[in-house]
């Protein structure tokens, strides 16, 4: 499997040389003739007979990496000490830490910080448990859980391999939307005990969002933590895939001029967000719907032993198709991939109706590579930030959260998922509508806006909203939106 970006990748390798035995040139052909394009050479250590040397060298592939380093460390006098690249640089101690807002200079500050002073504020508290949204950190803080069993393609790699991917969810929400997010790796895989883990957590947080939890486990966990709890809890990789992918697929389905109710949709992987992606199609209007996993289509009447397959079979495949993806997918409007690299070939996208429309949604390797399907496609989009039409639950979560922290709700109902997909198709005009451009890009400054604005009337409208609808002003993006009179 590819992890590599379509962008290329600046690497630095740190290269311990016998001045005696090698030369630089020789160094700098090696490098060049294994596809590397020298930009910059450092000395970070020089005696007699030995230098250090950084070698900043441009490549196309982060993959060419391990040759350039074996063809550099084969030559006679050359030890290859460290590589490292941009994106590893920029990992080093994590990417996200907590900071005060306010500064602690002096004993009278410590006393209102701390105890004393802080005494009076945990006692309103404890008498009127709904201070704790204006006098803590609840209110602007949600914590992103995991148990590192789906995380983006890359399968069941654990809680820690998970953590990058955590604090980068982390990044999103602070930097899109001011939303406090922390990430909560979990060692456990038990449903149970994630239920009851993210319970125990609840008090610190105003709301959940769970991510790479992968499926059939994920649903209970949802649903359960939902029924349980009195804070939102979202499973981003369901519902904020599915929010996105029906703006996206809205917008494709003007361009190429053909109604949802009409399409055959086919979907490739039928887990956590290819169960949501569909429910929100139906919810949507969609009809005629196709899923296929592993061991192929969904077929009614097929009992796949367990509940949510069994669902799908009973409510998607109106036709009886059965095969694989290369039988279903003849003749289909739209295909969307959930599922992993590879998976949909060029022949399969030849086959597709006029007009085809490909989200090819699987991270960080797509479903199809966009340049083996562009030729036969009219709408082309994939989960990446490197291609055009970037499907992505980052458009919708941190807008989702801003908006069920601010309006203080309880839960996310289906409305206010419906609200959030149109509003973020909406931020694409009719007029700005084309092949490459399906779906605003996560650096659109009006996407938190209204997602956030679509959501909380559609909180209200659900009445999930527990905070009064005159105390929410636009301030609360940055956190000192609400006032509080001592007791
Ligand atoms: N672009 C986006 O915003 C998002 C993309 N995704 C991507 O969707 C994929 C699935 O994620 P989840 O639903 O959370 O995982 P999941 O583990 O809940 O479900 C994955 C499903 O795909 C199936 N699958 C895997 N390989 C397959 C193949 N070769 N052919 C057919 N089915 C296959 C699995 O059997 C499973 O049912 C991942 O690659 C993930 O990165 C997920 C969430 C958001
Ligand atoms: C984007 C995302 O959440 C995923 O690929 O899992
Ligand atoms: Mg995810």
């Amino acid at each position: 499997m590819s992890l590599s970006g379509g962008a290329g990748t600046t690497i630095i390798i740190r290269l311990e040389i016998d001045t005696k035995k090698v030369t630089l040139g020789q160094i700098a052909t090696a490098i060049g003739d294994a596809g590397g394009d020298i930009v910059a050479i450092d000395v970070t250590r020089a005696n007699r007979q030995m230098t250090v040397r950084d070698m900043t060298v441009n490549v196309i592939d982060p993959l060419q990496s391990d040759l350039i380093a074996k063809a550099a460390g084969s030559l006679p006098g050359v030890r290859v000490v460290n590589i490292s690249d941009q994106t590893f640089l920029l990992h080093l101690g994590g990417k996200i830490e907590m900071a005060s807002k306010i500064p602690i200079r002096n004993r009278d500050d410590l006393s209102r910080v701390y105890t004393p002073g802080v005494a009076r504020v945990c006692m309103a508290i404890h008498e009127d448990p709904s201070r704790a949204h204006t006098l803590t950190v609840k209110r602007n803080m949600a914590a992103v859980v995991t148990d590192g069993s789906a995380v983006l393609g890359l399968g069941n790699i654990g809680p820690l391999a998970a953590m990058p991917v955590m604090e980068g969810k982390a990044m999103l929400f602070k930097q899109f939307a001011g939303v406090d997010a922390v990430p909560i790796c979990l060692d456990t895989q038990d449903t149970e005990e994630i239920i009851r883990t993210i319970k125990a957590i609840a008090p610190t947080f105003g709301a959940i969002n769970l991510e790479d939890i992968s499926s059939p486990r994920c649903f209970e966990i949802e649903r359960r933590l939902t029924e349980e709890l009195d804070i939102p809890v979202f499973h981003d990789d369901q519902h904020g895939t599915a929010v996105v992918m029906l703006a996206g697929l809205l917008n494709a389905l003007k361009l190429v001029g053909k109604r949802l109710e009409e399409c055959k949709i086919v979907f490739s992987g039928i887990g956590a967000a290819g169960i949501a992606c569909t429910k929100i199609l139906l919810a949507a209007g969609a009809v005629n719907i196709i899923g296929v996993d592993r061991f192929g289509v969904l077929t009614r009447g097929t009992d796949y032993g367990q509940e949510s397959w069994n669902w799908y079979a009973s409510n998607t495949n109106p036709n009886d198709e059965t095969g694989g993806l290369t039988n279903v997918i003849a003749g289909a409007d739209v295909f969307i991939g959930v599922s992993g690299p590879g998976v949909l070939k060029k022949h399969d996208v030849q086959r597709m109706a006029k007009d085809a429309i490909v989200f090819a949604m699987a991270n960080p390797s797509p479903e199809i590579d966009p340049e083996e399907a562009e030729d036969y496609v009219r709408v082309m989009a994939t989960g990446r930030s490197d291609y055009p039409n970037q499907i992505n639950n980052v458009l919708c979560f941190p807008g989702m959260f801003r908006g069920v922290l601010d309006c203080r709700a309880s839960r996310v109902t289906e409305k206010m998922k419906l609200a959030a997909a149109r509003a973020i198709a909406s931020i694409v005009g009719d007029e700005e509508l084309n092949e490459q451009y399906i779906i605003p890009s996560v650096f659109n400054p009006h996407v938190v806006d209204r997602v956030k604005e679509a959501v909380i009337a559609a909180a209200y409208d659900s009445g999930v909203a527990r905070r009064r609808r005159t105390e929410i002003t636009q301030t609360d993006k940055t956190d000192k939106g609400d006032t509080y009179l001592v007791p």
